[in-house]
């Protein structure tokens, strides 16, 4: 259930717009053009504050576009709802209960500090132009008047003032109101479910190998986050199983659009988790397990998603040598890459705090029991939900 977290009044459209608003918003049928030319933002500066309306006491307001109330639950997929043309390729947007994909992906990811405080402050309409509206929000943080259009209801006209009801917004003018506005949301953690795994180490460490086992023994309970990769496959590699073969220019292209939590240049190659892979792990409410290199652990703790941290270790670099020859994946020249990144792994690998666990990869049973045993929670955890 949505509630703004001030007294707003009820409204009885809240989740039941009219017809001919449900129709307009669906929200799989997205107007073809922005509802209106580009406007600041944010920024204050941007209106004079002679053009704001002298303001009558606030309504409520229906600015939502999704016709019904999203589901409680964890964030799902579903496919891009563009407004531009560049954003129609890829882009997943969260469903679901979206309050809580949204503001852990926007608010927060803008830096807004923690839990949104209660805004006791309508919106207030500056103008409107068909369906859309244009709005100066006062959101109760730091990021104080912020300008935006949205889907407006009938009644709404210029000049007033309406509680935020929103719900869910779309894009626009590329920014999403959630992004922007989280006071009139939910104050979500930051995913449910259970919590992610980033598994990290020198390639040839064993991550897979170990991986491979956790996944046998556990199927359903984990979830590989497919990375995005420049690399061309091994022999046996699955496209959209292993990874996401992809160009550099399509990578790039994703990247721009922010469709990635992190990506890194790895021994020539580019190697990224999107958002989408993460969403879609998730959104099963397995564990999400994310094999990733040591730039990705770093720029993993940048972000929300607060895995378990661990890393795997070869007992020595002649060993790991040895593993990666034997392997017969590598030409020399990616081999000796893969060496000088694993000993720049292994080094930064030193700092303290970095990793919940570190697994020297000796003896694979050995090192395999550690994993299990530092999951063993979150599998419980993840069984008994199951079974509930
Ligand atoms: N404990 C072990 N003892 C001996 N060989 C091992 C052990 N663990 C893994 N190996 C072998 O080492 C090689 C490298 O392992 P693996 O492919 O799992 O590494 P990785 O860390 O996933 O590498 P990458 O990051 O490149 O994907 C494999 O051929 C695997 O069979
Ligand atoms: N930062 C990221 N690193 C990743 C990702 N996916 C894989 N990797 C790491 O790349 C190397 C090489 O992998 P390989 O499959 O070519 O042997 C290895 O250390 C992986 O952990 C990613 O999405 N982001």
């Amino acid at each position: 259930m949505v509630q703004s977290h001030h007294a707003s009044p009820p409204h009885p459209s809240w989740f039941s717009p009219p017809a001919s608003l449900q129709a307009r918003f669906n929200p799989t049928m997205p107007p073809a053009t922005p509802p209106c030319s580009p406007l600041p933002r944010h920024g204050s500066a941007h209106v004079a504050p002679s053009v704001l309306p002298q303001l009558p006491p606030p309504r409520p307001a229906t600015i939502m576009v999704h016709p019904q109330a999203p589901p409680p639950g964890p964030a799902v997929v579903r496919p891009a709802v563009p407004h531009s043309r560049q954003a129609r390729s890829a882009r997943p947007r969260p469903r679901g209960d979206v309050r809580r994909a949204a503001v852990a992906a926007g608010a927060r990811a803008r830096g807004l500090p923690g839990p949104p405080p209660p805004s006791p402050n309508p919106l207030m309409i500056l103008g409107r132009m068909r369906g859309a509206g244009i709005a100066r929000a006062d959101t109760g943080t730091t990021r104080k008047h912020i300008f935006f259009s949205f889907f407006l209801d009938e009644e709404t006209t210029a000049g007033s003032s309406v509680w935020p009801q929103a719900a869910f917004f779309p894009p626009v003018l590329g920014t999403d109101l959630w992004d922007l506005f989280p006071s009139c949301c939910e104050t979500p953690a930051v995913m449910q479910g259970p919590r992610p795994v980033v598994l990290s180490g020198p390639s040839g460490a064993g991550k897979s190998t170990l991986l491979k086992k956790l996944f046998k023994d556990y199927e359903n309970v984990f979830g590989f986050s497919v990375s995005h990769t420049t690399r061309q496959p091994r022999p046996g590699e699955v496209n959209g199983k292993d990874y996401h073969f992809v160009t550099r220019e399509e990578m790039q292209k994703e990247i721009d659009a922010g469709e990635f939590i992190e990506h890194a240049e790895f021994s020539g190659n580019m190697y990224g988790t999107s958002k989408g892979a993460v969403q879609a792990v998730q959104a099963q409410n397995q564990i999400c397990v994310l094999d990733v290199d040591i730039q990705g652990v770093k720029n993993i703790k940048k972000t929300e998603l607060r895995p378990i941290y661990i890393s795997v270790q070869p007992p020595s670099i002649e060993i790991l040598e040895k593993r990666l020859r034997d392997r017969k994946t590598e030409t020399e020249e990616s081999l000796q890459k893969r060496l000088t990144a694993a000993r720049v792994d292994l080094e930064l690998s030193k700092e303290p705090g970095l990793f919940d666990l570190v697994i020297i990869n000796d003896d694979l049973e050995k090192a395999y029991s550690e994993l299990k045993e530092v999951l063993l929670e979150e599998i419980k955890k993840t069984e008994e939900s199951r079974k509930s």
